[in-house]
Protein backbone atom coordinates (compact mmCIF):
# COMPACT_ATOMS: atom_id res chain seq x y z
CA UNK A 1 0.00 0.00 0.00
CA UNK A 2 1.16 3.44 -0.92
CA UNK A 3 2.29 5.67 1.86
CA UNK A 4 -0.10 8.05 3.30
CA UNK A 5 0.51 11.19 5.72
CA UNK A 6 -3.37 10.80 7.39
CA UNK A 7 -4.97 7.75 8.04
CA UNK A 8 -7.37 6.07 5.53
CA UNK A 9 -10.37 4.33 6.25
CA UNK A 10 -12.40 1.45 4.33
CA UNK A 11 -14.67 3.72 3.60
CA UNK A 12 -12.46 6.56 2.66
CA UNK A 13 -10.44 4.67 0.57
CA UNK A 14 -13.52 3.95 -1.35
CA UNK A 15 -14.79 7.28 -1.30
CA UNK A 16 -10.71 8.05 -3.42
CA UNK A 17 -11.21 5.33 -5.92
CA UNK A 18 -14.45 6.64 -6.80
CA UNK A 19 -13.67 9.38 -7.95
CA UNK A 20 -10.49 8.25 -9.34
CA UNK A 21 -13.10 6.58 -11.77
CA UNK A 22 -15.11 9.56 -12.08
CA UNK A 23 -11.57 12.50 -12.64
CA UNK A 24 -9.53 9.60 -14.04
CA UNK A 25 -6.32 11.76 -13.35
CA UNK A 26 -3.51 10.37 -15.39
CA UNK A 27 -1.10 8.09 -13.81
CA UNK A 28 -3.85 6.78 -11.56
CA UNK A 29 -2.82 3.12 -11.30
CA UNK A 30 -6.80 2.75 -10.01
CA UNK A 31 -7.64 4.20 -13.42
CA UNK A 32 -5.62 1.46 -15.24
CA UNK A 33 -6.96 -1.77 -12.71
CA UNK A 34 -10.51 -0.27 -13.93
CA UNK A 35 -9.71 -0.54 -17.58
CA UNK A 36 -7.92 -3.52 -17.15
CA UNK A 37 -11.81 -4.80 -16.42
CA UNK A 38 -13.63 -8.14 -13.97
CA UNK A 39 -11.09 -10.58 -15.18
CA UNK A 40 -8.47 -9.08 -14.16
CA UNK A 41 -9.60 -7.59 -11.14
CA UNK A 42 -10.93 -10.85 -10.06
CA UNK A 43 -7.20 -12.44 -10.83
CA UNK A 44 -5.54 -9.69 -8.71
CA UNK A 45 -7.67 -10.54 -5.98
CA UNK A 46 -7.30 -14.34 -6.29
CA UNK A 47 -3.59 -13.31 -6.12
CA UNK A 48 -3.64 -10.99 -3.10
CA UNK A 49 -6.09 -12.89 -1.26
CA UNK A 50 -3.45 -16.01 -1.47
CA UNK A 51 -0.70 -13.65 0.15
CA UNK A 52 -3.27 -13.01 2.56
CA UNK A 53 -3.28 -16.55 3.90
CA UNK A 54 0.34 -17.03 3.35
CA UNK A 55 1.44 -14.56 4.98
CA UNK A 56 -1.12 -15.56 7.95
CA UNK A 57 0.83 -18.66 8.21
CA UNK A 58 4.30 -17.72 7.84
CA UNK A 59 4.90 -14.05 8.30
CA UNK A 60 4.46 -11.49 10.88
CA UNK A 61 1.78 -8.63 11.68
CA UNK A 62 2.68 -6.03 9.65
CA UNK A 63 2.97 -7.97 6.61
CA UNK A 64 -0.12 -9.55 7.21
CA UNK A 65 -1.84 -6.38 7.62
CA UNK A 66 -0.22 -4.94 4.04
CA UNK A 67 -1.25 -7.73 2.75
CA UNK A 68 -4.23 -7.81 4.04
CA UNK A 69 -4.98 -3.80 2.73
CA UNK A 70 -4.02 -4.68 -0.50
CA UNK A 71 -6.82 -7.19 -0.58
CA UNK A 72 -9.09 -4.87 0.23
CA UNK A 73 -7.56 -2.43 -2.22
CA UNK A 74 -8.50 -4.99 -4.88
CA UNK A 75 -11.85 -5.74 -3.55
CA UNK A 76 -12.83 -2.04 -3.81
CA UNK A 77 -11.05 -1.59 -7.39
CA UNK A 78 -13.70 -4.30 -8.34
CA UNK A 79 -16.86 -3.28 -6.65
CA UNK A 80 -16.06 -0.12 -8.46
CA UNK A 81 -15.59 -1.61 -11.49
CA UNK A 82 -19.12 -2.97 -10.97
CA UNK A 83 -20.93 -0.03 -9.68
CA UNK A 84 -21.54 -1.60 -6.11
CA UNK A 85 -21.75 1.08 -3.43
CA UNK A 86 -20.70 0.72 0.26
CA UNK A 87 -24.10 0.42 1.12
CA UNK A 88 -24.74 -2.51 -0.97
CA UNK A 89 -22.19 -4.27 0.60
CA UNK A 90 -22.98 -3.53 4.20
CA UNK A 91 -26.69 -4.22 4.38
CA UNK A 92 -25.77 -8.01 3.97
CA UNK A 93 -23.35 -7.47 6.99
N1 LIG B 1 -4.23 1.32 -1.32
C1 LIG B 1 -3.81 1.21 -2.47
C2 LIG B 1 -3.26 -0.01 -2.98
N2 LIG B 1 -3.08 -1.22 -2.41
C3 LIG B 1 -2.52 -1.97 -3.36
N3 LIG B 1 -2.34 -1.28 -4.50
C4 LIG B 1 -1.78 -1.73 -5.77
O1 LIG B 1 -1.94 -3.12 -5.82
C5 LIG B 1 -0.78 -3.71 -6.38
C6 LIG B 1 -0.17 -4.66 -5.40
O2 LIG B 1 0.30 -5.65 -6.15
P1 LIG B 1 1.49 -6.55 -5.68
O3 LIG B 1 1.17 -7.18 -4.36
O4 LIG B 1 1.77 -7.46 -6.79
O5 LIG B 1 2.68 -5.57 -5.42
P2 LIG B 1 3.52 -4.83 -6.52
O6 LIG B 1 3.81 -3.47 -5.99
O7 LIG B 1 2.80 -4.87 -7.84
O8 LIG B 1 4.86 -5.63 -6.63
P3 LIG B 1 5.38 -6.99 -6.03
O9 LIG B 1 4.41 -7.56 -5.05
O10 LIG B 1 5.55 -7.86 -7.21
O11 LIG B 1 6.66 -6.63 -5.36
C7 LIG B 1 0.18 -2.59 -6.72
O12 LIG B 1 0.00 -2.23 -8.07
C8 LIG B 1 -0.29 -1.45 -5.84
O13 LIG B 1 -0.08 -0.19 -6.41
C9 LIG B 1 -2.80 -0.05 -4.29
N4 LIG B 1 -2.86 1.01 -5.14
C10 LIG B 1 -3.37 2.17 -4.65
N5 LIG B 1 -3.84 2.28 -3.35
C11 LIG B 1 -4.40 3.56 -2.89
O14 LIG B 1 -5.46 3.91 -3.79
C12 LIG B 1 -5.54 5.31 -3.91
C13 LIG B 1 -5.54 5.71 -5.38
O15 LIG B 1 -4.33 5.31 -5.96
P4 LIG B 1 -3.99 5.73 -7.48
O16 LIG B 1 -5.13 5.36 -8.33
O17 LIG B 1 -2.75 5.00 -7.84
O18 LIG B 1 -3.79 7.23 -7.46
C14 LIG B 1 -4.34 5.91 -3.14
O19 LIG B 1 -4.81 6.27 -1.86
C15 LIG B 1 -3.42 4.73 -3.00
O20 LIG B 1 -2.64 4.81 -1.82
Amino acid sequence: MKESLTVKTFDSLFAELTDRAVTRPEGSGTVAALDAGVHAQGKKIIEEAGEVWIAAEHEGDEALAEEISQLLYWVQVLMVGRGLTLDDVYRHL
